[in-house]
């Protein structure tokens, strides 16, 4: 599939609205009576196929369309609406609404406030996300074969050909020069100055235009999300998505997995009826929820793995905003399209540009009121550069009440003092590019520092995680993989221990966070479980 380019428009002269009419969007035609909208159901429906996969976004997208592509029948349950690619405008406030769970209002429980983005639509977080691509590090994967006992389950040997298949598909590919913009060219001509190893992103991208509306969902589907990628391919290999549909437990019978129930969803909290969604599975049922989701939906199905719900993971990020005298214009360029890893493995972080809208940014801008919105009036001079920590720390999920989860969690001081390094590096760097102002966002230091010798106020300050401004998007852990059943829940063969056919196939596997930016990782190791499944199955029929 390839990516439509509207003719005769130049990057970075973006109109409020790129959607071309005259161009069809891969999200546009999708092969009739493959959706089931769950908005607009008004009786309760029963059906059966040989797989069901709960979740459209990064794992279980890839996973359908194996499972479609392989010749099962296949049934993609999603919570969220179908949003499509004409429908994304420029507004964040109403994307948020539609795209994110709790419309952005999430959060992580614990001695610090940690709000928690997570997709909530076709797709996932990959309608919402950067797009960044990174294969899972080498010492990630020998720490869970060794540490975890997962042997070769998960080595780059057994992983690389599906990195390979998804790099292909999807378009893998370092941002082009034409939209690197300034926000990230700044940054990589600092980090080269000070001999940091970083270096463009690489993304999944074909076309990227500039935009810089990543966070909202891609105006152009240059971004290879699902919703305009592996949804659309599944759907047109066999397999059915029942949109708007949340489900709420697994069925099980003599120790395997036979199903789920699912209830309508509505975006207007007025409409009372709710159908019930009831699907058979004859071959297996697949989580791909997320790390939050799946593993409140196995509690809810009486799973009663002792680990499930334990060893929850996250990469907090931060950023910090610096002011220049020179433009630098972040409304144009690759939302995140340069990074540094140079600190990933001496002190857990790795750094990141993010371009973000003036509504995103207006987080990160001292002051509040009329000294807030004439320092909003230097948006064009402002950059923005982003850390993400690999924490330490581990906390637990489990199902709240009302039908949404509990997710606790408290940074541990390790995690903080590599947040201050990364904040220091950050404003050290800012400032060593020409910035005249640094604001930090971090209680206790003050909001604008005005010279480099004030980054030893950062260095040096607070060791409560309740002083910095910490986001969580990446998510790992709450149903992890192990041989033994008393210390994980899923086993290597991607089946919860104890009940068959029921399989996990998200970052709530992972032994531990990644250091990295996890799409890729979920996206090849749901790849893998699909195949294996499939596998499985036919040879199930062979027999
Ligand atoms: C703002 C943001 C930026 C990010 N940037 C990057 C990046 O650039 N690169 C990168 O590698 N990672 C990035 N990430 C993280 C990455 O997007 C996620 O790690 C990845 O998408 C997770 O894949 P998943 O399939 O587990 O979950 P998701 O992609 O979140 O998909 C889970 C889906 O399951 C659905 N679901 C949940 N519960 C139910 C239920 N009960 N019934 C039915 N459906 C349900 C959800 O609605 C959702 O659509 C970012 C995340 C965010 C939020």
């Amino acid at each position: 599939m390839s990516s439509p380019s509207p003719e005769g428009e130049q990057p970075g002269v973006e109109s409020r609205s790129p959607q071309a009419a005259n161009l069809r969007y891969p999200d546009d035609d999708v092969p009739e009576d493959s959706v089931v909208d769950g908005e607009t159901l008004s009786r309760d429906i029963e059906d059966s196929f040989d797989f069901i996969v709960v979740g459209s976004g990064a794992a279980g997208a890839v996973a359908a369309h194996v499972l479609a592509a392989a010749g099962h029948s296949v049934a993609i349950v999603e919570e969220g609406p179908w949003v499509k690619t004409r429908e994304f405008g420029a507004d964040v406030h109403s994307a948020f609404q539609r795209l994110i769970r709790d419309s952005a209002m999430q959060a992580v429980e614990g001695r610090s406030f940690l709000p928690l983005l997570q997709g909530r639509c076709v797709g996932g977080s990959t309608v919402v996300n950067s797009a960044i691509a990174w294969r899972t590090p080498d010492d990630v994967l020998d720490d869970w074969s060794e540490r975890f006992g997962l042997g070769d389950t998960l080595s780059m040997r057994v992983l690389e050909p599906h990195f390979t298949i998804l790099e292909r598909d999807l378009s893998v590919r370092p941002v082009a020069d034409d939209v690197v913009g300034q926000n990230n060219g700044l940054f990589l001509e600092q980090a080269k100055n000070d001999g940091y190893h970083a270096g463009k992103m690489r993304r999944y991208d074909a076309g990227c235009r500039g935009s810089g509306r990543c966070l909202s969902g891609c105006p152009t589907a240059a971004k290879r999300g699902m919703s305009v990628t592996y949804v659309p391919m599944a759907l047109a290999a066999g397999a059915r998505i029942f949109t708007s549909c949340r489900v709420d437990q697994v069925l099980r019978a003599r120790g395997r997995a036979t199903g789920i129930v699912a209830r309508s969803t509505s975006s207007d909290p007025w409409r009372a009826t709710k159908c019930r969604v009831l699907l058979h599975a004859r071959k297996g049922v697949l989580l791909a929820a997320s790390t939050i989701q799946t593993p409140v939906i196995l509690r809810r199905s009486g799973v009663r793995a002792a680990a499930l719900g334990e060893h929850f993971q996250i990469h907090p990020g931060l950023a910090l905003a610096g002011k220049f005298d020179r433009p630098v214009r972040m409304n144009f360029g690759a939302t995140q399209g340069a990074e540094s890893t140079h600190f990933r493995r001496t002190h857990r972080f790795k750094l990141e540009t993010i371009s973000l809208p003036p509504e995103l940014v207006a987080a990160r801008i001292p002051g509040a009121g009329h000294e807030l919105t004439q320092r909003l009036a230097d948006y064009g001079h402002l950059a923005v550069w982003a850390a993400q920590v690999r924490a330490y720390a581990e906390g637990t999920v489990s199902p709240a009440w009302g039908g949404g989860a509990r997710v606790r969690l408290t940074l541990t001081e390790a995690d903080v003092v590599a947040t201050r390094s990364a904040c220091a590096t950050l404003a050290r760097m800012l400032f060593d590019a020409g910035a005249r102002e640094v604001w930090p966002g971090i209680h206790g230091v003050p909001s604008i520092l005005t010279s480099p010798d004030d980054v030893a106020r950062i260095a040096e300050g607070p060791l409560d995680p309740r002083a910095y401004s910490y986001i969580a998007t990446h998510l790992f852990g709450a149903a992890r993989m192990g041989p033994d059943a008393r210390s994980s829940t899923v086993g290597l063969n991607f089946a919860v221990h104890g009940t068959e056919a029921l399989y996990v196939i998200d970052s709530s596997i992972f032994p531990t966070n990644l250091g990295v930016n996890p799409q890729h990782s979920i996206m090849a190791i749901a790849r893998l479980a699909a195949t294996r499944i499939a596998e499985k199955a036919a040879s199930e029929i062979a027999a």
